[in-house]
Order: C-alpha cells, then sequence, then structure tokens
C-alpha cells in the first residue's frame, strides 16, 4: 500500500517506557510517536510486550518509568473526560453478555456526548442480521466485530484494536480492514497489534516491530528492513544437488550469467527469484523461523 505518511502532532508520543513484572522486563525503554491520522501497526512476537505497552497507553496499567503522552495527557491520570475521546478493543472479551447486540451498542452510545448512530456502527460492523442475537451466542468472530462496534461507538479520536481481528474469517477480515480505512480517512487516528502480517501489509501507514520489550523497527510497510533486507534473493540447484541462493540488486544480470554457465539448454535448475515480503523481514528482525511464528 502506498499511503502517504502523515505529518501533524503526535497523538501519542512515549519515550523510555519501562515496565516489569517480577524478573520479567516486559517492556525495556520503548520509544513510540504515532502522528494524527495515521494507522500504526504494532507487530511482535507473543511476550514481545505489545499489549503491556498499549495497556499502559491505555491507561488501564501504571508503568514503571518513561514519559508518555496519549492526546496530550498523561494516561495514569486521564481522567473521563481524556477517557472518553479513546476506543479501546481489548485482545479478550469473553464476558458472558445476557444482552443483545442492538441493546448493548445502544447502551455504550450513551456514555458518549457524541456517539455515532448505534444503527449504523450496527451496520458498518456487519452484524445487522444478528442485532437481536445475545451477545453470549455470537460465534468468535462475530464477537469480535461487536467488541469493534463498542470500541467506535463513541466516534474515538484515537482506536486502540489489540489484535482485532483473530477468529475472522478472510471475507470478514477484508471487510473489517475497509472499515478500519474509513474510520482513519474520518480522521481517528488507530494503534492496532496483530500477528497477521498481510494485516499490517494492507493496513498500515507504519509499522513498529518490538521484540524483548524494545523496537528494532519503524517504517512504513514497504520500506521496514531498509533497502538491503527487501534485495531480491535469486535460489537454484547447484551441480552437486545443493540449494544456493544469492542477494542482488540485479538478478535479472545473475538470472543471465546462470543460464550462460548450464549446459547444454541454458535451464537453470531450482530457479527461484524472490522478493522478500514483510513477512520475511519481519522473521528476520525477530530472528525466528516461520515454524515458531506459526506456533
Ligand atoms: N500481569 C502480568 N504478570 C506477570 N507477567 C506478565 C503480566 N502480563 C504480561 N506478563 C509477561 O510480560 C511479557 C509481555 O507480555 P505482553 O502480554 O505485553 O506481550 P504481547 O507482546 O502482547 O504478547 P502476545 O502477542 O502473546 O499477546 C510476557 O513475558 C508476559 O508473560
Amino acid at each position: 500500500m502506498d499511503t502517504p505518511r502523515r505529518q501533524g502532532a503526535p497523538v501519542i508520543e512515549g519515550l523510555g517506557l519501562r515496565k516489569r513484572y517480577g524478573t520479567k522486563q516486559a517492556v525495556d525503554g520503548l520509544d513510540l510517536r504515532v502522528e494524527q491520522g495515521e494507522i500504526f501497526a504494532v507487530l511482535g512476537p507473543n511476550g514481545a510486550g505489545k499489549t503491556t505497552t498499549v495497556e499502559i497507553l491505555e491507561g488501564f496499567r501504571s508503568r514503571d518509568a518513561g514519559e508518555v503522552t496519549v492526546l496530550g495527557q498523561d494516561p495514569a491520570s486521564g481522567g473521563r473526560a481524556w477517557r472518553s475521546r479513546l476506543g479501546v478493543v481489548l485482545q479478550d472479551s469473553r464476558d458472558q453478555v445476557e444482552l443483545t447486540v442492538r441493546e448493548l451498542v445502544h447502551h455504550f452510545a450513551g456514555f458518549y456526548p457524541a456517539g455515532q448512530d448505534p444503527e449504523e456502527v450496527i451496520d458498518a460492523v456487519g452484524l445487522r442480521e444478528k442485532g437481536s442475537t445475545r451477545a453470549r451466542q455470537l460465534s468468535g468472530g462475530q464477537r469480535r466485530r461487536l467488541d469493534v462496534a463498542l470500541g467506535i461507538v463513541g466516534r474515538p479520536e484515537l482506536l486502540f484494536l489489540d489484535e482485532p481481528t483473530t477468529g475472522f474469517d478472510p471475507q470478514a477480515r477484508r471487510s473489517f480492514w475497509e472499515l478500519v480505512r474509513s474510520l482513519r480517512d474520518g480522521g481517528t487516528t488507530i494503534l492496532l497489534t496483530t500477528h497477521y502480517l498481510d494485516e499490517a501489509a494492507h493496513l498500515a501507514d507504519r509499522v513498529a516491530v518490538v521484540r524483548d520489550g524494545r523496537l528494532v523497527a519503524l517504517d512504513t510497510p514497504d520500506a521496514l528492513g531498509g533497502p538491503q533486507a527487501r534485495r531480491p534473493v535469486v535460489r537454484w540447484t547447484g551441480a552437486d544437488g545443493s540449494t544456493r541462493s544469492e542477494r542482488t540488486d540485479r538478478p535479472t544480470r545473475l538470472v543471465h550469467e546462470l543460464a550462460a554457465s548450464t549446459a547444454p539448454d541454458g535451464e537453470v535448475p531450482g530457479l527461484q527469484v524472490v522478493r522478500p515480503s514483510l513477512e520475511d523481514v519481519y522473521l528476520e528482525l525477530v530472528g525466528a523461523t516461520t515454524e515458531e511464528v506459526a506456533r
């Protein structure tokens, strides 16, 4: 996606954030700046400190050290008026609510002075047909959509989405991305955590990669990792049957040379030219294999 980076006032500014649980340093000197009107994705392996960081920004968790402002306030002392400018979709909300979708969205809308029309919100998240269904009877993906509806009904200036599309089918994920983009286009700043690299690639204006409580990379999805990490890789099968690979800025020339040296027909066995994807770059940054990330 080629979205220009937006320059503006920082909606979130964190400097030197730290949080320790017992002996575990969950957040270890993290700096973060999110600008107005951008979709900012935080990626990182399990236990990297993403949720802890987001909860500090939301004012749900105390920090041990560091400076933070969110919408101009320190979240540790943010009051009711400040909180009403935030939308929060937490990672897990499995409370067994007896109220229906329609009742819940209307109820939440009542908390906000300038909330959205609850019926429009129900439509936007694709739950019109489930309006009369009790929350506890929804499927996992439908429940997530309800969480999102409750997060946006107050027309927040800043929306936190912690792994928002877990459990969505591919079609629901696509329509959710559309919804998030339309919120961004309407002026909402969005910070999301996700384990889906395609989600970050499709949705985010900028991506931060966190590992062991520290920021290891920050850029647009297309540029993350720097030009070196995005150099194409040419792979082929050598004369001894082993897989050979070489990173190069000029893959066409290398393929020509390989073809010229391959007798008798110029056919290079096992030839592949691969441009590293966001996922490849991410895996390199967090030092994991695909199998580890899938687990
Ligand atoms: N309340 C807590 N008490 C003790 N340790 C905690 C607590 N919350 C988180 N941790 C630990 O802090 C580290 C960071 O956890 P956190 O939930 O912030 O990671 P995460 O990046 O959000 O992970 P995931 O992708 O699995 O959601 C982990 O090692 C976790 O076990």
